[in-house]
């Protein structure tokens, strides 16, 4: 690849979720994203892109759904498309026993977090799934956690329990919960917030101290129910595709 990357403000990435895919370029030294393209709207992303396909020199994909992809990337009218997949990533980054299976947007947003720091890492991606994991501070993937997303739970009850009032999320200041909603806040939030606490606690027993980032949709929100002042980059996979490209392409 490395005769191929044109300038990298140039490079336009796509993150291809569950939920969405992000599209994100580097203007200036700033992120820019064009526009959050819900998957169902994936033609609406491809027309965007063949409309601008002038402003980038390339389009980098990082995805976690197959079929989308390869239907995007049959309609860009653009030259250089380029799907990162993991036979990209050396083999000694990954202390993962089934690598074939692994979802890259893990690695990446690990990649850039610790691209950052130059520290051991744990990344929360709280996103359709909610995935908490560890990378030392040489860039080695070291696994972790991977549950349901808070909007999957919500449905969950929703679907299978529709007489459940809707509540607001947040954790209940009192434990324990006297009252049907209270209990469900407890039930829901509560309950996600302990997962993730208990993980992160997991990580503490069997590494190195480490550096807390969180990013995917519900980052934000996380950030608010989680005790501590973890970081919360909204950018962190597109930072990780871009550092990976500049240590292992150029
Ligand atoms: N403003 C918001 N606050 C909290 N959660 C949100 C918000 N917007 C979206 N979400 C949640 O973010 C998740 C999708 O995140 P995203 O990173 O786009 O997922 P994916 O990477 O799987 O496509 C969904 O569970 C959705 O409920
Ligand atoms: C765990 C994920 C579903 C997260 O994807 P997302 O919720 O961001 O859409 C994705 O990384 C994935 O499909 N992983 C494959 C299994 C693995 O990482 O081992
Ligand atoms: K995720």
């Amino acid at each position: 690849m490395n005769d191929i990357i044109p300038p990298k403000d140039t490079i336009l990435y796509l993150d291809i979720g569950n939920s969405s895919i992000k599209a994100a370029y580097k203007e200036d030294l700033n992120w820019t994203r064009p526009d959050s393209f819900k998957i169902r709207n994936a033609s609406e992303l491809v027309e965007w892109i063949n409309r601008h396909h002038m402003d980038f020199g390339m389009v980098v994909i990082v995805s976690v759904v197959n079929d989308t992809t390869q239907a995007i990337v049959d309609r860009l009218e653009i030259n250089k498309v380029r799907v990162l997949t993991v036979e990209d990533i050396p083999s000694d980054l990954l202390d993962y026993k089934t690598p074939d299976t692994l979802g890259i947007d893990r690695f990446f947003a690990c990649y850039g977090a610790v691209a950052q720091t130059s520290k051991p890492v744990v990344v929360i991606d709280a996103g359709t799934a909610c995935t908490v994991d560890y990378m030392s501070g040489d860039f080695v993937f070291r696994g972790g956690v991977i549950m349901p997303g808070i909007g999957i739970l919500e449905k969950a009850l929703r679907d299978y329990a529709p007489n459940l009032p809707a509540v607001l999320r947040t954790i209940p200041e009192e434990w324990p919960g006297k009252s049907t909603k209270t209990s469900l806040r407890w039930g829901l939030y509560g309950s996600f917030s302990d997962s993730i606490q208990g993980a992160l606690e997991k990580h503490e027993e069997r590494f190195d101290g480490f550096e807390i980032f969180i990013t995917g949709g519900s980052a934000e929100w996380l950030s608010s129910i989680l005790p501590g002042e973890p970081k919360v980059r909204p950018m962190l996979i597109f930072e990780g595709i871009q550092y990976f490209l500049e240590d292992h392409f150029k």
